[in-house]
């Protein structure tokens, strides 16, 4: 077994973080049972242990019961990211997972059962055709699988090497090929990329069909941008979501880290006016297609940090980004906040205790947990829910529903605060201390992500590519 220099690097492998069950063996990438046979039976039962760990967590604000959502046990993921390992004649897919001291070791993956159905067909054709395609196989070090519900899909090959014409053609036999998976509505996509170069054979998007409430929304998803891992979960997200801000028509809707528009078009409906905002610019753009696409008209959208969205409103400054939207005019009622991993900046924090609700959806309950503490005071949850996004992991995703406590409430809380800022050990510092721990971790986590995000990156940008 030959092992490239490709292959040697660390590379991120998204949500699915895998307990392994075998040691390593030295070189050779070893099936994982834990990836390739998950389970399904331990479901119910993987999925009760988070319920009680997130109820546990939360206690200390006292919430409604915990309102989790249950997964497809398997089958939930849409997209999903392999490394190549060439083995002589032979390639297969490799991902990374820990071993029990921590360490990242490759094991080889041929089925990924967490995938969509299609995803699982596209890399078994992808495989099988090019194997013998010197031009296809060549120097290939990564393979991105994206597919929707709708049954549209794009593969991305990333390369060591220059692609040409001839790569170009070959890559046609491939969507050919690729086109032959069963659960394909339309030709796979296929995009080649290489150190400054992307070459897409037509293009480098998918069109997903979102249900939620019995109707539907479309959504364009672009290559290498955030969408929703686990489609049939996010459509559980956007109706609670909609539940939880129904009967806001006369109010405004502030969004920050929209995405692709994909909470803003499920809830504009629900408000007078939407302002959203968003850092990453092909996200912007596709948000934008989203809107029109289903002819949502009441959203601004602006490509901007929520840090500085959030200087902007504090200080009352014009930006060229706000140019057009006067926020002297909006009654802003309901805040929705969707972060990354590492919560909400402090400035952020601070902007919540500005609205009278703020609807919080978190991939990390550790630095929601964090964030809460924080406006403990002014706010009290409403509504309490659980999406197990990522089955088998320990990650889960929260939303939380934030309504204003009364006046009087407001006080009492605060002179708890103070009360237990004098005795050292009371449960409620306590409980704020272990958030702080837990946070301090998260962040240690999110240090970890944001490095392998760093290194993905400067790989990526090595590689001439911007899949990080
Ligand atoms: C968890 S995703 C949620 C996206 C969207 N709400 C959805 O449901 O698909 C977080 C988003 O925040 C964006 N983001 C990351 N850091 C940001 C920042 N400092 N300010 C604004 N957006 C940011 C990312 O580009 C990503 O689109």
């Amino acid at each position: 077994m030959t092992r490239t220099k490709a292959q040697g690097r660390a590379a991120a492998t998204a949500e699915t973080e895998v307990t392994a069950a075998e040691p390593a063996a030295a070189t050779v990438p070893k099936f994982s049972p834990a990836l390739t046979a998950i389970d399904p039976t331990q479901y119910d039962a993987q999925l009760e242990a988070k319920v009680q760990r997130i109820t546990s967590q939360f206690a200390d604000f006292n919430p409604p019961a915990l309102q989790a959502y249950r997964s497809r046990p398997e089958h939930y993921r849409m997209r999903a990211e392999f490394r190549v390992w060439h083995d002589g004649q032979d390639l297969f897919y490799i991902m990374f997972e820990k071993d029990e001291a921590g360490n990242n070791r490759e094991v080889r993956v041929d089925t990924f059962p967490v995938a969509s159905e299609l995803l699982n067909e596209l890399m078994k054709l992808l495989r099988e055709h090019i194997l013998d395609k010197p031009l296809l196989r060549h120097k290939l070090f990564q393979a991105n699988f994206h597919t929707t519900m709708s049954g549209q899909a794009m593969v991305s090959l990333i390369y060591h090497k220059k692609l040409n014409d001839a790569w170009k053609e070959e890559a046609q036999t491939l969507r050919e090929a690729l086109a032959k998976a069963s659960g394909s509505t339309a030709k796979p996509h296929v995009i080649g990329r290489s150190r400054g170069q992307k070459l897409c054979l037509d293009a480098d998007e998918v069109e997903e069909v979102l249900t939620v409430d019995g109707q539907q929304m479309r959504q364009v998803q672009v290559e290498a941008s955030f969408s929703q891992p686990n489609g049939g979960m996010c459509q559980n997200m956007l109706s609670w979501a909609r539940g939880a801000t129904a009967g806001s028509t006369g109010g405004d809707l502030l969004e920050l880290y929209c995405g692709n528009g994909n909470f803003t078009v499920a809830l504009a409906p629900n408000f007078r006016k939407v302002v959203a905002t968003e850092v990453s610019k092909p996200s912007v753009a596709a948000a934008k297609r989203n809107f029109e696409l289903n002819g949502i008209s009441n959203v601004f959208v602006a490509r901007m940090s929520s840090e500085d969205f959030t200087a902007a409103w504090k200080d009352n400054r014009t930006m060229r980004r706000l140019e057009g939207l006067d926020l002297q005019t909006l009654g802003f009622t309901t805040l929705l906040v969707d972060p990354p991993r590492a919560g909400l900046d402090s400035q952020t924090v601070q902007l919540m205790r500005d609205f009278d609700r703020v609807v919080y959806v978190s991939c990390n309950p550790d630095t929601l947990h964090a964030n809460l503490i924080e406006v403990k005071d002014l706010f009290e949850i409403e509504r309490f829910a659980m999406f197990d996004q990522f089955p088998y992991t320990h990650h889960v995703e929260c939303g939380v529903c934030l309504k204003r406590r009364p006046q009087e409430q407001q006080e009492q809380q605060q002179q708890s605060a103070v009360v237990a800022s004098k005795q050292p050990q009371a449960p409620s510092q306590q409980s704020a201390e272990t958030s702080k721990q837990h946070a301090a971790e998260a962040e240690g986590e999110a240090e970890g992500v944001a490095g392998r995000a760093a290194k993905r990156k400067a790989e990526a940008e090595a590689e001439g590519s911007d899949a990080a």
